[in-house]
């Protein structure tokens, strides 16, 4: 399931979209930036003025000044600090009404030069043959982090405590980049809705341009002798054209929030280290059946873990989720034993395509391990609510064991009223004879005509990959099976799931 947000991980709470500051490009002139970076200045951006556009516009950037954000700066903000502060949300606000005023008029960077164009043929084959080069990712990122933090040492308390997250999805994104050179829409796509997931994050503009520079410096540091600046101008460009698409995936959702806070209203523990918590947020919260979203608690602040909705979208804004507590000192175990009602939690906006269609044209069959439940959950109450011409679903349920069929009363309550569903629990603990072992078991021994259905699979990465491999076997095309993407799937890598 769903992306690890963040993608050049920067872990600020709140919106990049818009700030008053010169696009990246504006500073970095050519496609090749290894000039040092800017030295620190003691001052923030400086005052800005209307463009040609009626766009404010900031003269410079200022790495060493506080973060932007409301939360971490400091209490007794100065008035140049106030200003900023002003600026930005004056800036936005002048973008959202420009952008209500005249919809679609606003395209996503038409405050800013040309859009980097991206790698060419020549960059394509460098960057792959020179991949040995800087790989591993992780040591590139280990060089990577230590000089930004060095030259920019505020950076550091943007990001959560534990960076091993980060390094981790960084990693995945240098992956999803270098094996995606080939598909420019497909990668503009996933930067352009990551761009919308980072806006929870306050990624800046500046703050690209110190990732840069960072990143300049460690291709250099990881690449040795054999560095030229012509493999750093292609991975720059392949860099800038993922960030042009995070920019304007930014600045397209700027109407909306770019986090949604929430207060908890039930927090029921399941099982042992299991919990249903119910959060109530305090606006609107769009998303469908089967989305989920990154959701964070103040106990680990810019620890960002995606959970799935448990709940289709309802009238007073409460939002169910399911979280399994799967070791210590991760947002799962934050939420599962030490929030309780009335603490608040941050949702980012709902990302995924587990969703139903508009019409539903065959049988479903859904396929849940674990709290993947969650889900599939959401989907049965869709489904459920729907007016009319029901198709049959049919759930298959695995669990530990019996005890662990932690939402069995509320499936059991559901399939007695819905003459359409049935639902199949498939205990780990119980022979098969007996029905018991795998969700993967249980489609081996029941084939119920699966092949003519559409499939929605959740749970364990390895079950779901498995499932998947099964019911592709069986004759269900691709297009039928429906999941969240897998971790270190190459072609999915930029959305991988993590609940931890
Ligand atoms: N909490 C949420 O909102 C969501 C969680 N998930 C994922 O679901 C998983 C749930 O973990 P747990 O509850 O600890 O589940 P678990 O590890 O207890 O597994 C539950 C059941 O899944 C099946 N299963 C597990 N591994 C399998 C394999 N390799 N092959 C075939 N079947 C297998 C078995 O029937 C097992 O009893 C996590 O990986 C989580 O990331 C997925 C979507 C939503």
């Amino acid at each position: 399931m769903g992306c690890p947000s963040p993608v050049l991980v920067w872990s600020a709470p709140e919106s990049r979209g818009g700030l008053p500051v010169a696009p990246a490009r504006a500073l970095a002139p050519t496609a090749c930036h290894r000039a040092p970076a800017p030295a620190p200045r003691n001052r923030a951006v400086r005052p800005c003025r209307p463009g040609p556009n009626g766009h404010f516009w900031a003269v410079s950037y200022c790495f060493a000044t506080p973060p932007p954000s409301p939360e971490i700066r400091p209490v007794n903000t100065s008035t140049q600090g106030n200003d900023y502060y002003a600026l930005l949300a004056r800036h936005d606000a002048m973008r959202l009404r420009r952008q209500l005023l005249s919809p679609g008029a606003l395209s996503p960077r038409d405050d800013s030069p040309a859009l980097a164009p991206g790698p060419d043929d020549a960059d394509r084959r460098l960057i792959r043959r020179e991949l040995p080069l800087v790989t591993p990712f992780e040591d590139l990122i280990t060089h990577l982090y230590e000089v930004m933090f060095r030259r920019w040492p505020y950076l550091r308390s943007l990001f959560p405590e534990s960076m091993a997250f980060q390094r981790e999805h960084l990693a995945r994104m240098f992956h999803y980049l270098t094996e995606n050179l080939d598909h420019p829409d497909e990668v503009a796509a996933t930067f352009t809705r990551l761009g919308r997931d980072h806006r929870k994050l306050g990624v800046r503009p500046a703050h690209y341009e110190a990732f840069e520079a960072a990143l300049c410096e460690a291709l250099k540091i990881r690449a040795g002798e054999r560095w030229s600046a012509e493999l750093e101008g292609a991975w720059l460009r392949m860099l800038r054209a993922a960030v042009d698409a995070m920019v304007a995936g930014a600045d397209a959702a700027i109407g909306e929030p770019p986090s949604w806070h929430a207060v908890v209203v039930a927090h029921e523990l399941r099982r042992p280290g299991l919990a249903v918590l119910r959060v109530r947020t305090h606006e609107a919260y769009p998303y469908r059946a089967g989305q989920y979203a990154a959701v964070e608690s103040p106990l680990l602040p810019h620890a960002w873990r995606h959970y799935s909705m448990a709940c289709a979208p309802r009238a007073d804004n409460v939002v169910e989720f399911h979280v399994r507590q799967t070791g210590t000192g991760g947002v799962s175990e934050a939420l599962v034993r030490r929030t309780g009602v009335g603490d608040t939690l941050r949702l980012g906006p709902a990302k995924g395509q587990m969703t139903l269609g508009g019409e539903l044209t065959r049988d479903l069959l859904l396929v849940a391990g674990g709290t993947g439940l969650a889900p599939l959950k959401a989907l049965l109450q869709e489904v459920s609510a729907r007016p009319s011409g029901h198709r049959l679903v049919h759930l298959a349920v695995g669990a530990r064991n019996r005890a662990d069929l932690y939402d069995g009363d509320w499936l059991a309550d559901l399939e007695s009223r819905r003459p359409w569903l049935r639902v199949v629990p498939v205990l780990g603990d119980e022979s098969t004879i007996r029905g018991g072992g795998t969700v993967l078991d249980a489609l081996r021994r029941q084939d119920g005509g699966w092949s003519n259905r559409t499939a929605y699979v959740s749970g364990p990465p390895a079950m779901v990959a498995a499932t998947v491999a099964r019911l592709t076997e069986m004759g269900l095309p691709a297009g039928r099976i429906h999941h969240d993407p897998l971790p270190h799937a190459p072609r999915h890598a930029a959305a991988p799931a993590h609940r931890r």
